[in-house]
């Protein structure tokens, strides 16, 4: 298939779009390189430099389905600057389905994420629980799933969108980078790599097991494989036969201190911890139920250990950069 991934310099798209291209697809990543780095793309993709906004001078009719990547993703700029959220997030989104209607393409995946739900009762939490966002990035993210459903209902678009929980991991030569860092599994790893002293522990009195916050861990190589199995599932008379919405997570929550204890094993270094506020929106425990991907996509995720997904993410820190 021709396909446009939009934001494919970035962690995640560059991950999936190294996945499409290894399938034998031929792969175009629009991105504005506003965070994410021109040598993420893979070789054997095309990359145009440019926004989603303006997505349709991109894309033409040769194109059979688009992989949206491209967003603002930082929770807490999302607080202090949302307009840069609902324009880049919304806004973009917006502009790049208008393209795909001037131009007749009807197959599309949005990169959605477990932050639509807020902080919910149940757990594991499955998709049909109430969205209810605690921040502008999880809003502008609940409001482009209803944009998707509602140009399925209306122009007979088939999409999917996968709603991430805590992506980590890398694949390869590709992997997390951010020049702005805010998860928890790169920053601990700053400890052994000499470039931290500690790792801050937002909030040591969660009513979690050690007081500290749980969250599902999937590896980035796991979401590429759903990528491409949701991708297949808006095939014509395939499992998307409108929007469908799936999350993507193994099931099993890891606390913090979970986290640094797998940096420690797999790196062999202490890594110390200091004990700091809680952050602000952050809910107790984030555990996906994704029994639905597994029974309408077939996504089997296969490397659901803490330590696998953290041992890659070391050897990407440790050797990817002479790679680069
Ligand atoms: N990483 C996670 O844990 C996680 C969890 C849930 C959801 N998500 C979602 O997955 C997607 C990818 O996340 P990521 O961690 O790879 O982020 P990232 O910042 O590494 O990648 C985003 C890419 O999009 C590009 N981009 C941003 N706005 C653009 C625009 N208007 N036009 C063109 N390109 C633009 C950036 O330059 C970057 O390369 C995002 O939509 C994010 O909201 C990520
Ligand atoms: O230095 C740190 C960094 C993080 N944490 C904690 O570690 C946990 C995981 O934090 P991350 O920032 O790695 O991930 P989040 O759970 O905050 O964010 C993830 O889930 C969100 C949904 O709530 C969004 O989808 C977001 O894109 C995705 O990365 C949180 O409890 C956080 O408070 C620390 O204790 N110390």
């Amino acid at each position: 298939m021709r396909l446009m991934v939009t934001g494919g310099a970035g962690y995640v798209g560059s991950v999936v779009a190294a996945h499409l291209v290894e399938a034998g697809h031929d792969v175009v990543v629009l991105d504005d390189l506003s965070t994410g780095h021109r040598d993420a793309v893979p070789e054997k993709a095309e990359f145009v430099r440019g926004r989603v906004q303006d997505a349709a001078g991109h894309l033409d009719a040769s194109f059979d389905a688009v992989l949206h990547f491209a967003a603002s993703s930082l929770v807490g700029e999302s607080v202090t600057h949302p307009g840069k959220y609902w324009h880049n997030n919304v806004g973009g989104s917006l502009a790049l389905l208008d393209a795909l209607r001037t131009h007749g393409i009807d197959r599309f995946v949005f990169s959605s994420t477990a932050a639509v739900y807020g902080a919910p009762e149940v757990s594991p939490i499955p998709e049909d629980a109430p969205s209810a966002p605690t921040n502008p990035y999880g809003a502008s993210k609940a409001a482009v799933d209803q944009l998707i459903a509602s140009y399925c209902a209306a122009y007979g678009l088939r999409a999917v969108s996968l709603r991430y929980f805590n992506v980590a991991g890398a694949y390869g030569r590709y992997g997390e980078r951010h020049t702005t860092e805010t998860h928890l599994i790169p920053l601990a790893l700053q400890v052994p790599h000499g470039t931290r002293g500690s790792v801050a522990l937002y909030g040591t009195d969660y009513p979690t097991p050690d007081g500290t916050c749980v969250r599902d861990y999937i590896h980035v190589a796991d979401l590429a494989d759903a990528h491409l199995l949701a991708l297949d599932a808006t095939a014509e008379g395939g499992a998307a036969t409108g929007h469908l919405v799936c999350n993507l997570g193994n099931g099993t929550g890891f606390s913090v201190r979970d986290v640094v204890d797998a940096v420690r094993a797999v790196t062999g270094c202490a890594v110390p911890t200091h004990e700091a506020p809680r952050r602000a929106g952050d809910p107790p425990v984030l555990v996906a139920s994704a029994d639905r991907a597994r029974e309408l996509l077939g996504w089997r995720p296969s490397r659901t250990s803490l330590e696998d997904i953290v041992a890659d993410a070391w050897s990407f820190l440790r050797e990817g950069e002479a790679g680069r």
